[in-house]
This record gives structure tokens, sequence and C-alpha cells, in this order.
């Protein structure tokens, strides 16, 4: 062939190829347009999937100037997402070369997506995060079923009630050492949040209890990493490792090259296996030598419940093999780690600039703790319902999953959506049903359904006391905590709706009420001058400073929130 020829071929395929699919892209979309009256976004050019948010960030300066770039970026850029839908419509399609995604906001076409497991299945994106083995967040269908039966009992009641214990011991480490800083700055907040939430999924992950201050820091033997520190370079560089994991052998060839931030990635990676593979082995051990006293930690019930499944003569494929106990361990560890301690992290920030919200869930607090030295779990969580408006509303506003991709089984599938132009509050009769057009995906936007007008008064501001119903003469223990609506759903909802989200509320109320029980939060700045107009506009400018960082809504510059926690 000659040069001529080979450069008329690769044409073809990069402009003309990708052209023709989507004209025809186009044509079937048009039909549906046409009958639901969803907006088309035609997008030149896509890279393919997941590439994509490889290549979005480096070409982040050309979303400033193209809409189709913008489109795009919706996928991953947190609050353009929502700008998009308040332009287009709670539900609009991109149609591109490669696929198609609608894109939806929309309460009715959420609520059903999320309800049909078999039908909408999460994509073969998720399976990057079988590191260590399948598990309950990746698989679909009858897998599913199983990883989800078998994992259910690591989020009873009685794990819950040592979530509590293990959080209140934490936060009170926390507390005293903030409390002791020069000059009541502390400027490591968030930091200390997601290593309180580090500890407390180690105690219910592996039954390993930390100090807040340095945590078992001592390689076990046998090892070069101390458990803690493993699991956190492993949470720390997650992208890192996704990378070089699937080559690890190639890795290990070439590793005198790597610098030293990559070697310890691997090691970190190996050295989280290897000490839930002695975990595994020991729990086994002591299950086999007691027979008996249950512990409320993930592994032991993991173990327990797939091994009883296999004595209860259920088939082999009832349990969970060991890389899929791995899996599931590393998936709680995972899912658990930055989604609570970020929430923790912008509750506090925005506590501090809401004195009149402090002042009203300090009533709370105080009426439900008295002088209560050891609360228990059963009677305080329970009552804490201020302090769960809060999680709410922080959750509302900067809920750590903003975005959910899914897949329809196949092609034609039907799904109820919102009429276009229809008035939100209409109930059945202003739905229509659209057939999903072949190769196209849907984005689930909870974000963009959490702060559009239709559904939230002033959406945009931080109001916790929107979650409590009262009276001015209902007296605090009457107060109720309105049940999440349809148009809330930062844990997701249906049958694979979040299995941590009782966990992550009672870490939570726990952090939380310890907190404030003792202290109360201002705002302040680096250079520790305190006028507090300043130091309010600071901290509010560094939370609006948000964006989704890796699998996560998060701060951009978390080092730079300064707070000042004085004594009560
Ligand atoms: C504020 C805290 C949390 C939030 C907002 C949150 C949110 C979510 C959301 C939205 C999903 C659905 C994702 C999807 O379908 O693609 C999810 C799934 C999941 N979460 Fe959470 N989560 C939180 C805490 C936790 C904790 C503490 C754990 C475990 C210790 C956990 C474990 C999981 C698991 C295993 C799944 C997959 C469930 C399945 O597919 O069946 N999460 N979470």
């Amino acid at each position: 062939m000659s040069y001529s020829e080979l450069l008329a071929l690769a044409f073809f395929f990069a402009i003309f190829f990708p052209l023709l699919r989507q004209l025809s892209h186009l044509y079937t979309n048009y039909t549906l347009a046409r009958q639901t009256g969803l907006r088309i976004i035609i997008v030149p050019f896509y890279p393919f999937g997941t590439p994509w948010l490889i290549i979005a960030p480096l070409c982040a300066p050309l979303f400033q100037h193209f809409e189709w770039c913008r489109i795009l970026n919706a996928t991953w850029a947190w609050q353009d997402g929502a700008r998009q839908h308040e332009r287009y419509g709670e539900n609009f399609i991109v149609v591109s070369p490669a696929k198609n995604v609608i894109y939806t906001s929309d309460k009715v076409a959420i609520e059903e997506v999320l309800k049909e497991r078999k039908v909408w299945l999460k994509p073969k994106l998720y399976e990057t995060m079988d590191l260590y083995g399948r598990n309950v967040d990746t698989v679909n269908s009858e897998d599913w079923s199983r990883h989800r039966k078998i994992t259910a009992p690591c989020f009873n009641e009685r794990v819950s009630s040592f979530v509590w214990d293990e959080t209140i011991r934490q936060t009170q480490a926390m507390v005293a050492h903030w409390l002791s800083q020069p000059g009541a700055r502390v400027s490591r907040m968030v930091d200390d949040t997601r290593v309180l939430a580090l500890h407390v999924l180690c105690a219910a992950g592996f039954g390993v209890r930390q100090n807040f201050h340095g945590g078992v820091r001592n390689p076990a033997p046998g090892h070069q990493l101390s458990h803690r520190d493993a699991l956190m370079t492993v949470l720390n560089n997650l992208i890192t490792i996704l990378i070089i994991t699937p080559q690890e052998a190639f890795v290990d060839k070439v590793a005198f090259l790597l610098p030293p931030r990559i070697k310890n990635c691997l090691l970190a990676f190996r050295e989280f296996r290897q000490y839930t593979d002695e975990a595994i082995a020991l729990e086994r051990k002591l299950l086999s030598q007691a027979g008996g006293a249950q512990k409320a930690n993930f592994i032991s019930t993991l173990i327990r419940t797939s091994d009883q499944a296999k004595d209860e003569g259920f088939q082999s494929t009832a349990k969970l093999t060991d890389d899929e106990i791995k899996g599931n361990i590393f998936i709680f560890s995972f899912a658990g780690h930055d989604t609570t301690a970020n929430t923790l992290a912008y509750a506090f920030a925005l506590l501090s600039i809401h004195p009149e919200v402090q002042n009203w869930i300090g009533e709370e607090i105080d009426e439900v703790f008295r002088n209560d030295a050891d609360p228990k779990y059963e009677d305080t969580h329970p009552q804490l319902k201020r302090v769960l408006a809060v999680m709410y509303e922080t959750l509302r506003l900067y809920g750590p999953v903003p975005q959910i991709p899914r897949g329809p089984l196949s092609p034609n599938t039907p799904l109820t959506i919102t009429k276009p132009n229809a008035s939100i509050s209409t109930s059945a009769t202003g739905t229509t049903t659209m057939h999903v057009p072949p190769n196209t995906e849907i984005v689930l936007n909870l974000h963009a359904m959490h702060t559009t007008s239709h559904h939230y008064v002033s959406p945009q501001e931080w109001k916790p006391s929107r979650w409590i119903t009262s009276s001015s003469s209902t007296r605090l223990e009457e107060e109720k905590l309105l049940p999440r609506p349809q148009n809330f759903a930062p844990w997701a909802s249906g049958p694979r709706i979040c299995p941590g989200m009782k966990f992550s509320q009672v870490e939570f109320t726990g952090v939380l009420s310890t907190v404030l029980r003792q202290a109360w939060v201002t705002p302040s700045t680096k250079d520790g001058s305190d006028a507090e107009e300043e130091a309010r506009k600071t901290v509010q400018a560094l939370v609006k400073d948000s964006a989704l960082i890796g699998a996560t809504v998060s701060m951009r510059r978390p080092g730079e929130v300064w707070l000042r926690v004085v004594r009560r």
C-alpha cells in the first residue's frame, strides 16, 4: 500500500468513520427527540469512554471556550454538570461518534434506573475497582445478589454499635488535640477527618484499633509497612495503583527505573494484600478453635457468613472465594473512607461559618447528652436528629458521589421520564416513556437533582433545619427528621443503595456530637488574623472551590482551611 493510500485510510478512520457513526446515532436520536421533546446535543469528538477521564483534565483550558467540551466535561465536573441541566432540562442526550449518553437529573428517571438493577447495569468501568478481587460494588445480576447477601451482615446493628464506640474514642483524641493547639488554631482539620475515618474503618474492617495520633505505625513481623500505612497509601494513590498493578510483573522488572513514589505504591498494594491474607487465615484459625464468639468486624463476619452458607448446603456458588472476600474488604475501605471523611470536613467548615446552626445543634447535643460520660449508641444516635439533618444538608450540596453511570442490558429499554416542560409536581400524568436507543448509556446527576429550584427552596443555601419538622411549640424530643424524599438520594436508592449508609450516619453523628459537646468552631486564616468577616469569607471560598477529584467531591485546597477550636 502506498504512502498516500495509507494516509487516506488513516483519514477515513480518524474522521469519516466516526462521522458516519455519529450521523447514524443522530438519526436514531432525532426520532426519539421528536417523540419525547428531549434536547439533543451533538459533540464532534469523544475519545472512547474511560480515557476521556484522563484526557479531560489536560484539556481543561478548552472547556472555557467550547460548549461541546463543557458538556463532555459535565461527566466529571460536578457543578458544571448541574448548570448543563439548568440550561438543557432535566433530561438531555449527548450524541457523539463513540456512544450516546443520556444525562438526567429527573427524580422519576433516577428512581426507576436505580430500582431496576437487572435492567440498568453498572458499566465495565467499575471493574477497575476489582483491585483485590470481584466485589459487591463491581458485579451485576446474580453475582451481585450473592455478594450482597453475604456482605449484608457486615452492616448490622452490632457493627453500628461498634462503629459508634470506636468513633467516640477516636474523636475524643482528635478534639483534645485540636484544643491543645497554640492559639486554638487548627490547620489540618480536613486531614484529621481522613485519619479518623481510616481508623474507624481499620477497626470495623479488621478489628485493628489504632490510636488517633499516628496509629499503629510499626510494621508487623514479615512486613515493611504498617497495616494502616499500607491502606492509607493505597487509598491516597489509587489512580497510580490502578495503572501500575495490571502490569505488576513488568513493573517489577523495571523497578530500578521507577521513582520511589511509584515503588512505594506497589509495595503498599502488596503489603495490604498480605495483611488481608493473614487476617483471613487468622480469623479462620480462631473460628475453628473457639467455634464461637463472633467479632463485629468485616473479615470475621464475611468468613462466617460465607462459610456458614457453604455448611448449610447452598451450592458452593453461594459463598465468597477468598479473593472475593479480599475484594469486598478493600471496597468497603475505599467506599467508606473519602465519602464519610469529606462529609465531615465539609460539615465542620460550614458549621464554622454558620454559628446559628452550631447553636441549633448545640441545643440538641446538650439535651441528649446532659452529663452522660459514656453515651450508648442505642440511646443516643437515634436522638441526634438535628445532627443528622446537618449531614443530609451537607450531602445535598457536597455529596461525595455526584453522578452515577449505568448502561441498559439491551437496546430499546423503556425509561420513564418527566415530560419536558411538565410541572415538576405533576405525578404520573407528567411523565412519558422513551425507548433508549442502542449504544447509549445514562448518567444520573444526583448533584443536579439536589440543587434544582424545582425541588428545593433557596437550593444553594446550606440550611439543615429544612430537614426537621417542628412548630414553635414542639419540644426538642418531639421533633422529627423528614423521611428522605424521592429527590434526595446521596446514598443512591433501590436495591443497590449504599450498604454503608447507617455506618456513615453513625460515624457522622458520633464525631459531630463529641466535638461540639466540648468545643466551639469558628473560621480562621493562615496568617492568624481573625478578622471575623475575612476569615468567614476565606473558609466559604475554600468550601466553594471544590471539584470531583478522583472518585469523590473534595475541596481543592484542603490545607488552607484554618479553624479556631475553643472550649465551650
Ligand atoms: C457519606 C457517606 C457515603 C455516601 C454518600 C455513599 C454513597 C454511595 C452511593 C451513591 C453509592 C451507589 C454508587 C453506585 O451505584 O454507583 C454507594 C455504594 C456503595 N457504598 Fe457507599 N456511601 C457512603 C459511605 C459508605 C461506607 C461507610 C461504606 C462501607 C463501609 C460504603 C460502601 C458502599 C458499597 C460497598 C457500595 C456498593 C453497593 C452495591 O453496589 O451494592 N459506603 N455509596
